[in-house]
Formats: C-alpha cells, sequence, structure tokens
C-alpha cells in the first residue's frame, strides 16, 4: 500500500516508534481518540476519524523532521529538542516551538564518574576521554567549564575529547572507553550497578509536545494540544465529592480550593454537597484534613477526561 500521496492534505505528527516514551505516546493517543491502525512493519498510519498521520521516527530524529516543517507536530524528549538545537540553531522559521510538557519520561541527563575513583568534580574530566549520546550538550558544557576554568572567553579548541555511542553508554568506563560518561538518569538503577555515580547534571528532561514553526493545519494542532491537555490534566487530578455541615464549610473550601472553585449544591438548611477537583498525588493527606474538619461521605473518582483552563 502506498501512502505517501495520500499524506498531502494531512497534518503529519511524528511519534516515537520505539524506547522509554513509545508507549506512554500511545496511551497518550488513545486518550485523546486519534484512532489509526499502523500496518506492521509501516512506520506512517493514517488517522480514521481526523486528517491527521502518524509518522513513528526515533526520538532523536523527532526535532529534525519538525523542525524542517514539513512534520507539524511531534512527541520527544526536551534533551533531544535541546540537543538538536546545539547542532542547528533555529531561525525564523525553523526549529520547534514547544508547546505542553507531558509530564512524563522525566529524567537528567549528568556527568557520571567511577564511584571509587578519584573524579568527584566535573573539572577533574577537563583533558580526558567523556563517552555520550549527546556529543553536542556535552561539548556545549565542557567548552563552558574549560573556559570558566581559564577564566578566558576566547574560544580555543576543546581540550576534552569528547565521543560517540549509541546506547549503553554506562559500559564505557568499564571498558577502559571512558574516563566519565554522560548519560540519562531516572532511578539511578543502570548508574549505580555499572558501579559509576552523578557529580553533575547538563539538562533535566521530560517528554513534550512540539509544533513546526509554521504548522500546515494550526487549527488542528490547537485541537489536538486541547485533547492531549485533557488527558494529562486529567490523569493529574481526582474528583473528590463529601458532605459537610454549612458551619463548617470556610474550613473545608480553605483544604480543598479547587482549580476555580468548588461546586456546591445546598442539601436543606443545615447540609451542603461540595464537589472539587485535587492533586492525585496529594488527595491521602486531603481526605485526612477533610474528616478533621468535620467532612463526612467523602468519595473519590479517577477523571477520564476533562477540558479545563490551563
Ligand atoms: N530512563 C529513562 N527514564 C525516563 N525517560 C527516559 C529514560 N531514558 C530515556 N528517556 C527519554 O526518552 C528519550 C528516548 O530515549 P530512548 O533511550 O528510549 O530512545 P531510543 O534510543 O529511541 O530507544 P532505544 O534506547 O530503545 O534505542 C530520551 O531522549 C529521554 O527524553
Ligand atoms: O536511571 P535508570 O532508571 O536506570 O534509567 C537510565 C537508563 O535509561 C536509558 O537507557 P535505556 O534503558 O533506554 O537503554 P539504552 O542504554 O540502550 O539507551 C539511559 O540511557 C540509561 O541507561
Amino acid at each position: 500500500m502506498d501512502l505517501v500521496p495520500s499524506l498531502n492534505d494531512k497534518l503529519l505528527f511524528a511519534v516515537p516508534k520505539k524506547g522509554r516514551l513509545h508507549q506512554a505516546c500511545l496511551d497518550l493517543l488513545h486518550g485523546s481518540d486519534i484512532q489509526f491502525h499502523r500496518h506492521s512493519r509501516l512506520d506512517i498510519a493514517l488517522v480514521k476519524n481526523l486528517p491527521l498521520a502518524l509518522i513513528f521516527l526515533p526520538a532523536a530524529d523527532i526535532p529534525t523532521f519538525v523542525g524542517e516543517g514539513r512534520v507539524g507536530l511531534g512527541i520527544t524528549g526536551r534533551d533531544q529538542v535541546a540537543e538538536h538545537e546545539c547542532m542547528v540553531p533555529p531561525t525564523a522559521t525553523t526549529g520547534v516551538d514547544e508547546v505542553l510538557d507531558l509530564e512524563f519520561g522525566k529524567c537528567k541527563l549528568q556527568v557520571q564518574t567511577p564511584r571509587d575513583g578519584n573524579l568527584a568534580k566535573p573539572e577533574d574530566l577537563i583533558g580526558k576521554n567523556v563517552v555520550t549520546s549527546f556529543t553536542e550538550l556535552t561539548q556545549k558544557y565542557f567548552r563552558a567549564l574549560e573556559a570558566q576554568q581559564s577564566g578566558s572567553t576566547e574560544q580555543t579548541e576543546l581540550k576534552t575529547n569528547i565521543k560517540f555511542v549509541g546506547g549503553s553508554v554506562e559500559a564505557a568506563c568499564a571498558l577502559g572507553v571512558a574516563d566519565g560518561i554522560v548519560d540519562l538518569v531516572e532511578s539511578g538503577e543502570t548508574m549505580r550497578a555499572a558501579g559509576l555515580a552523578a557529580i553533575s547534571t547538563v539538562v533535566e528532561s521530560s517528554a513534550i509536545l512540539i509544533k513546526s514553526k509554521k504548522p500546515s493545519d494550526p487549527a488542528l494542532v490547537d485541537l489536538i494540544t486541547a485533547r492531549i491537555r485533557g488527558v494529562i490534566t486529567a490523569k493529574k487530578y481526582v474528583l473528590c465529592a463529601y458532605n459537610i455541615e454549612r458551619s463548617k464549610l470556610d474550613e473545608a473550601r480553605k483544604i480543598t480550593p479547587g482549580r476555580r472553585s468548588p461546586t456546591i449544591i445546598s442539601l436543606g438548611e443545615d447540609w451542603v454537597a461540595v464537589s472539587v477537583m485535587v492533586l492525585a498525588k496529594q488527595i491521602s493527606l486531603v481526605m485526612d484534613r477533610l474528616t478533621e474538619a468535620g467532612a463526612c461521605d467523602i468519595l473519590v473518582n479517577k477523571i477520564e477526561n476533562c477540558r479545563v483552563d490551563a
């Protein structure tokens, strides 16, 4: 099946084809009712219910495709955008704009050295071998460090030797290829298992929705952004409902102010029913405090989807 001709009138949306961001992106598309069928081995899928086509690409390549403009929207890590922008600085018409922080894929790009060695500060790596998949950001980082150390603003040749590897970066020190590495850390398990410790952070990252400077269908970009924002917000909040005596309502409102305000329904002269959005990670504490304040019949519901102000 030749899909390419049918892409002409479609907004293209790049999604990581594998790796750490892939499944979370598929869940987000599902939650946003972006319906598609991907044929096996095909990296293009037409969306059934919107004038949109998904392009499955490596996360590292997505800033290039969106930055060039033919692909209007994309999801990748902020680290990948930063790496790309070091290599190809954005102009008025090229490069990408960040639309939304998607609040998954959180990690840090960190300088790491052997735990039992004597390289405790990033300056100790100047003039040594550093291995990474993020060569542009690493060069920028060591260039700044070397300039700071020499006290000169003049650009001289980089003393630190930066080498690229595509994966399993953490093996480089043990194999004698590197004195230190610059790699992503989330839980820190990979780093600790390799006998390494983080000595500095280059950038902090999470998955982001990006768009090109002039997408072919800005209205559709806005619609997809609103849908995705709704799914992200729904995951972050729960809906809490409780009953309370009217005389205790002021205290309860302080505990659950809501995003705009709680919804309050009268249950006769003395009692009210309250319904309010609460941050999911705070709900246990909020329920404890509501109980103390005299609330009863407290119920908590998941929010499947929502449209609320940013
Ligand atoms: N351990 C992690 N925790 C959270 N996010 C991560 C982690 N590792 C990578 N990421 C994010 O996911 C993006 C893609 O990284 P990943 O290593 O999955 O890419 P890949 O190279 O396409 O896949 P693979 O490693 O399977 O070849 C990174 O740029 C980063 O933003
Ligand atoms: O701090 P942690 O939770 O252990 O995660 C960090 C690891 O995750 C990423 O690699 P990934 O497993 O995606 O594979 P890769 O080494 O092939 O890139 C990253 O490059 C680290 O190796």
